[in-house]
């Protein structure tokens, strides 16, 4: 499928990474559709909003299905992304899934094991994801072959986890969640996700993760710290991320790889970047 045969809903273009995929994706020169389903925000009464130049026009909940009926009558090879709010989750792959839409789920937290029997009940084509960064995803990807081939090679030893972002996310680290999955297979002494740190005020953010004032407002800083059971070995891990690029692009890459896989009618349906990465199909 060429690229310009690929359409793409992003919902919501409202928040902060739906415009920075919405922006991507004209980038790459893909087909953005001028339409975005967002939620209740004041921004629904203004209408539209501005994407490289494009208008974007925004849909309330209550016109959401006759916009997807319009548009997927026009736009046979339409793809959505989703990068809205963790409690917004379940509710719109859902509502994809009904329609037989094919997404790209960006979006963390919500129900993740109903997101996944949801979506393979419905049998339609979808990447989901916490994590669209190649190089976070090579990390992530990394730790889970470590797991593989080496598990309890750190048994015994005291995990810590501290993650730092902007003050207005609301859950806790997606990618840490799934990381910390890697560490409890190479053995560490019990650790739920629920001990994950989240660190969301400024001055400690800069005090003592060292983020710069300027990334306040957009960044994902991680260290995962591990101590030998006689404290005599340390290891310290970080991913530390300033702005939202390295995921905008990730997900054209991910929206670029399932169109790919729908029109050779791939038998598998759901994938994650961890795929993607894989297939090679990462710039
Ligand atoms: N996978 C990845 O690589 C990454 C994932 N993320 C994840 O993306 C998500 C969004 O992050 P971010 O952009 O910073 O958040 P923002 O708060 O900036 O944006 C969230 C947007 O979601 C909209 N929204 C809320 N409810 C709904 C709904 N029911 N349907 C449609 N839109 C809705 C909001 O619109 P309104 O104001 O109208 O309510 C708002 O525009 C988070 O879960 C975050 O963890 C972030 C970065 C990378
Ligand atoms: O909300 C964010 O910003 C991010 N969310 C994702 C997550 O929860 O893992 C990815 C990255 O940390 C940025």
């Amino acid at each position: 499928m060429c690229r310009a045969e690929t359409s793409v809903m992003v919902n919501a273009c409202t928040g902060k990474m739906g415009h920075a995929v919405a922006e991507a994706v004209v980038r790459a020169g893909l087909d953005l559709i001028p339409f975005s389903i967002t939620g209740e925000s004041e921004a629904v009464v203004v209408g539209n909003v501005g994407v490289s130049g494009i208008p974007v026009q925004l849909v309330g909940a209550d016109k959401r299905q006759q916009a997807i009926s319009d548009i997927m009558r026009d736009k046979p090879g339409l793809i959505v992304v989703d990068f809205t709010l963790p409690g917004a989750v379940n509710e719109n792959a859902k509502f994809y899934c009904d329609n037989g839409l094919p997404f790209v789920m960006g979006t963390t937290g919500g129900d993740r094991v109903q997101l996944t029997r949801d979506t393979e009940e419905s049998g339609v084509y979808a990447v989901i994801a916490p994590q669209m960064g190649k190089q976070v995803v090579a990390f992530q990807a990394t730790m889970e072959m470590m797991a593989q081939n080496f598990p309890g090679a750190f048994s015994g030893y005291k995990l810590s986890v501290r993650e730092s972002h902007q003050r207005t996310k609301v859950d806790t680290s997606g990618t840490a969640k799934e990381i910390v999955r890697s560490f409890q297979q190479l053995g560490v002494e019990p650790f739920e996700v629920d001990a994950i740190q989240r660190v969301r005020e400024a001055g400690q953010q800069m005090g003592e993760m060292h983020v710069p004032e300027k990334a306040l407002s957009g960044h994902a800083f991680h260290t995962y710290h591990l101590t030998s059971p006689d404290g005599t070995v340390n290891f310290e891990f970080q991913h530390n991320v300033v702005g939202r690029e390295i995921y905008a692009e990730g997900t054209v890459d991910a929206v670029l790889f399932l169109a790919s896989k729908i029109k050779e009618k791939a038998e598998q349906r759901i994938f994650n970047m961890v795929d993607v990465l894989r297939a090679g199909a990462m710039r």
